[in-house]
């Protein structure tokens, strides 16, 4: 496309070089920078991007997108903040996907992967074509196409993301909305038909530093419902989908002009469970919605399971979907790998693989098991490196709290020093009486110490690292999986 197409619609800005040169692609890393492409330089945490600007050049780039002139031989479009403005030239540039399709945001601390899941499925079986932008990867109902390494991509590679799935025929895409997106404006620009709320519990607070803006950082997702530079895909209006069990949902839905669809469990709400029955191998409850009601019955366990299926049923409800391919789907979905997934090899215990790597989750992860097992809880517990420190000792006390004994041990430790991360963890629980825990920095002797000495009727829950087939340790990416090592060694030990 022509270059001044896009910039004029830009405010504020100045212009060094030719507009009227053609633009074909977009980057914001100079290493994957293409003939023809708009190179945006940001600022980031560790490097800037303006010192790439060279090699983007070098490398194809006819434009660059900076917050400075920089020296070189092409056309420069100096502006406040190439963040801001990044995500008007991405769907430009790229054909604005986003319009074709009709685009489900999940965001919330525990349950993304999981409600984003389920709304998935519940769309496939209701015969649409889905995309899914998450965790752990991106796929379309025709395939996989990639792992994830990010919940949520920057920009760029989101909407190039949309437009793949687009052009593969896609209709409908659920995606998982991180509050690191919402700040960085990485989602800005695409019009959420449903946008959801799972909860707001501790995490990220290397980030955003404090709850309370961590809460706000979510909330700009509702606040901005409706209210985007590119319109809907679909004639449907925007559905605010919120978790009335959550106080976080009254400020959000005061936050935005559009409907809003509530569920929970607590409170009243326009979806609700109730009789709500906990067993090892799933959970049943009676589902009320304002379109019906169904007795359900899961094969994933826990109450977050409850508010996971909740949120999803409300979402495929404003988007027109029937009750009974909402109920046929929960009954039918076999879970999320690594999120409460069992590991099977033969041994006389259960084994437990959870994402769970936030207090919130870990303690929901274990109340949930306090409520079936009838033996022994063992939990494997790590916290990882580079991220919030705050929730170590609180992972490690509500591990000790629930658990009979408890093994601290590395998640992915990064650039930190395992032991030092482990040292923060039992520091919350270094004072607390009567309970029982051992460090093992090793992960695979941590996982080995819980499964030699749990029996019959025993639990382990091996936390933090769900579907992860790595550990990092340094900068190094080392092939890992909690379910293959926990396999390997529960099968030695028979
Ligand atoms: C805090 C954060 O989100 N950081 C992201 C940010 O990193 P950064 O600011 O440090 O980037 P940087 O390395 O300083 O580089 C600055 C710019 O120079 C560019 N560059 C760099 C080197 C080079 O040779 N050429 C070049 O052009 C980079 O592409 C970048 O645009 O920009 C990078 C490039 O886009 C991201 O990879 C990086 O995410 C890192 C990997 C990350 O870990 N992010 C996590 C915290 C995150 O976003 N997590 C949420 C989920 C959280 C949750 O809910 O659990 C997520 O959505 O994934
Ligand atoms: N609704 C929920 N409320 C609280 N905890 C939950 C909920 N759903 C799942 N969990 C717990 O949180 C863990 C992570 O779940 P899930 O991957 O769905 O969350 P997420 O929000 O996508 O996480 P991430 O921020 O890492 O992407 C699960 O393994 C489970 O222990
Ligand atoms: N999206 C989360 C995942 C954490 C998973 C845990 N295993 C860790 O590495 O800390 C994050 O990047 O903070
Ligand atoms: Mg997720």
């Amino acid at each position: 496309m022509q270059l001044r197409q896009v910039v004029e619609k830009i405010l504020i800005k100045e212009v060094r070089g030719s507009l009227d040169i053609d633009v074909v692609d977009i980057c914001d890393d100079s290493r994957k920078a293409t003939a023809g492409c708009l190179f945006v330089a940001y600022r980031g945490g560790h490097v800037d991007g303006h010192q790439f600007v060279q090699q983007a050049v070098v490398a194809g780039a006819v434009a660059v997108l900076v917050e400075e002139p920089v020296d070189v031989m092409c056309t420069q479009i100096i502006v406040p903040s190439t963040r801001r403005v990044a995500p008007i030239f991405a769907h430009a540039i790229l054909g604005n996907p986003a319009q074709d399709v009709v685009v489900i945001g999940v965001t919330g601390t525990n349950g993304k992967t999981t409600t984003t899941t389920l709304i998935e499925q519940i769309l496939q079986r209701a015969g649409a074509d889905t995309g899914l932008i998450g965790t752990i990867e991106q796929r379309t109902s025709k395939g996989e196409l990639r792992e994830s390494t990010m919940t949520t991509p920057e920009v760029v590679e989101l909407v190039r993301t949309l437009r793949e799935m687009r052009d593969l025929g896609v209709q409908y895409i659920a995606m998982e909305v991180s509050s690191h997106a919402l700040e960085l404006l990485r989602v800005a620009g695409i019009a959420y038909r449903v946008a959801v709320f799972t909860n707001l519990t501790q995490d990220h607070l290397d980030f955003h530093e404090t709850m309370e803006a961590y809460g706000q950082a979510k909330g700009k997702f509702f606040g901005r419902l409706g209210n985007t530079f590119t319109p809907l895909a679909d004639q449907g209006l925007p559905v605010a989908v919120l978790n009335a069990d959550d106080p976080w949902s009254q400020v959000y839905a005061t936050n935005t002009v559009q409907q809003v669809v509530t569920y929970g469990i607590e409170q009243t709400a326009d979806v609700r469970a109730t009789n709500v029955d906990i067993q090892a191998n799933g959970v049943s409850f009676f589902l009320e919605t304002f379109k019906g009601h169904a007795r359900v019955s899961m094969q994933m366990t826990g109450r977050f399971s409850v508010y996971n299926a909740l949120a999803a049923t409300a979402s495929a409800l404003a988007l027109g979907i029937e009750l009974p391919i909402i109920v046929e789907t929960l009954q039918q979905i076999k879970g999320v790998p690594g999120r409460f997934e069992r590991v099977e090899a033969g041994q006389p215990y259960t084994i437990l693989v959870d994402y769970s790597h936030t207090p919130d989750s870990l303690e929901n992860a274990l109340t949930t098991i306090r409520e079936f097992c009838q033996g022994r809880v063992f939990t494997v517990v790590g916290c990882g490196g580079d991220r919030d420190r705050k929730k170590r000792p609180l992972m490690a006390k509500i591990a000790a709290k629930y658990s009979d004994v408890t093994v601290l041990t590395s998640d992915n430790p990064r650039t930190e020093d395992p032991e030092c991360i482990i040292d923060e963890m039992e520091a919350g629980i270094k004072d607390m009486q009567g309970i029982s825990y051992v460090r093992y920095t090793s992960r695979t002797e941590g996982i080995r110490y819980a499964l030699t000495h749990a029996k019959k009727n025993d639990v382990v829950l091996i936390a933090g690292k769900g579907h992860e087939t790595y550990q990092i340790i340094g900068t190094t990416k080392y092939d890992f999986d909690d379910r293959l090592v926990a396999a390997k060694i529960a099968q030695e030990l028979l």
